[in-house]
């Protein structure tokens, strides 16, 4: 993976794993982008899944972590901008396979649903697990553009 910083981002309801997430890629040597939130008062996670996605297309990131509640409506933010692959993960094994056959460059957690062992196996196999290629991407090309 590039020297680039992972770009992180959460609503309330996902702020208090985006911290862990942002701890846990510092010990693992990675430089994170926090783009907010930054407490636990309410807001809205579309502002959040948008700024990854603007900072995978621009390019300041080439991997990003999305957290919410449920993973879900932050991921729909973040997969509106082309450039993004963002994967709704709730285990090890589909973090890998998001990597293996989506070539997923951001993954999203949900907060509510997940604990913090699940959490830091779906974080490894994302940073850990590359692109198969071949067949898939073949696949990936259909999505569309490649930030
Ligand atoms: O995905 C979500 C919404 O589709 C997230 O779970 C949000 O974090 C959730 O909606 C926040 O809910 P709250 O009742 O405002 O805390």
């Amino acid at each position: 993976m590039s020297a680039k910083p992972i770009a992180l981002a959460s609503d309330h309801a996902g702020y208090a794993l985006k911290e862990k997430v942002k701890e846990w890629l510092k010990a693992r040597g990675y430089e994170a982008l926090d783009l907010g939130a930054h407490s636990l008062d309410s807001v809205d996670y579309p502002d959040f899944g948008t700024a990854v996605g603007e900072a995978i297309a621009s390019g300041k990131a080439e991997r990003g972590v999305i957290v919410c509640g449920s993973g879900i409506g932050i991921s729909i933010a973040a997969n509106r901008n082309p450039a993004v692959r963002a994967a709704l993960c709730q285990s090890g094994l589909m973090a890998r396979l998001s990597r293996q056959h989506n070539d997923a460059n951001v993954l999203a957690l949900g907060a509510r649903l997940i604990g913090d062992e699940v959490a830091i196996d779906c974080l490894n196999e994302f940073l850990d697990t590359p692109f198969e290629g071949g067949r898939h991407q073949r696949r990936v090309d259909k999505l569309g553009i490649k930030g």
